[in-house]
């Protein structure tokens, strides 16, 4: 019998939030009453305009932020709730892909020291970690060498590498990538795209991929949702979306990705 029938969690997926509403204090309703699952492999696509909540989505789910009202579950817990160190093997099995590397990555630490820390933390020797960091750069795509160059020196396209090379160390089952590639050139954002599909394909790691930009989302999402003003106003399969978008804010997304001609509004 497979764990799933004992446990009876077959379809329940991954990530799931509820009915998750979300007000900053003094400000707008950032998400009123939003569900997203993201399952076990699965990459889940959420497109919206600036402002219409998605990082917002991305610091709930990843226990930044708690909901107001509604819940968030990765793996059954909560995320928010998701402190000290028996929780840091669930952490270690969701990882976050920033917008921008540069930012992310301490600047006084090489790209090799910043993949070597998360490795640390999930257990892995000191003497055992120089190699699996050469192993992570690799299956980044990134020449093992780069590892001793501080941030400062690394174009962007290497920067953004070296942060996905980070998120992997603890060998996550999920990825939150918030416009990981909206700071690139376009020809950078295609290869980093590639590397994102590829890690779908071989290691089967999911993915929730936050972007304004629907053209990007459609390379690699499974599913999309389209977020206004905190609110789902559509959710489907990746390529029904762009044969018969039904609400009329997609269509003029779809338009803006320069998809469909700019109609609506
Ligand atoms: N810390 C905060 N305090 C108050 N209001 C906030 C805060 N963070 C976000 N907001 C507001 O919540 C709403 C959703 O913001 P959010 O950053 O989630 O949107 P977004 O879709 O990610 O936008 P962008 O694409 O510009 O990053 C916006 O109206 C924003 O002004």
């Amino acid at each position: 019998m497979s764990i799933s029938a004992v446990t009876g969690h077959k379809d329940t997926p991954l990530l799931n939030l509820t009915d998750v509403t979300k007000r900053y204090p003094g400000g707008r309703l950032a998400l009123g009453g939003v569900s997203l699952g993201v399952g076990r492999g699965e990459t889940v696509g959420l497109v919206g305009e600036s402002g219409s909540g998605k990082s917002t989505l991305a610091r709930l789910a990843l226990g930044l932020l708690a909901p107001d009202t509604g819940s968030v579950r990765f793996a059954g817990h909560d995320p928010y709730r998701l402190r000290g160190l028996s929780a840091r093997a669930v952490r270690g099995r969701l990882q976050f892909v920033p917008q921008n590397p540069g930012g992310s990555l301490n600047p006084g630490l090489r790209a090799g020291e910043a993949v070597a820390f998360p490795l640390g933390l999930h257990g892995v020797p000191r003497r055992d970690r120089p190699q699996a960091v050469a192993a992570l750069f690799q299956r980044v795509g990134l020449d093992p060498g780069l590892a001793r160059r501080y941030p400062r020196e690394l174009s962007g396209g290497q920067l953004q590498r070296v942060a996905i090379a980070r998120a992997l160390a603890p060998g996550p089952e999920l990825l939150v990538c918030d416009e990981p590639t909206s700071a690139l050139d376009r020809t950078v954002q295609a290869q980093v795209l590639d590397l994102l599909v590829e890690l779908q394909d071989t290691a089967g790691i999911g993915c929730l991929f936050i972007s304004h930009d629907l053209a990007v989302v459609r390379h690699l999402a499974d599913r999309v949702l389209v977020l206004r003003h905190g609110q789902v106003v559509e959710e489907r399969p990746v390529a029904d979306l762009w044969r018969a978008p039904r609400h009329p804010y997609t269509r003029a997304l779809l338009a803006a990705a320069g998809d469909e001609p700019a109609d609506l509004p």
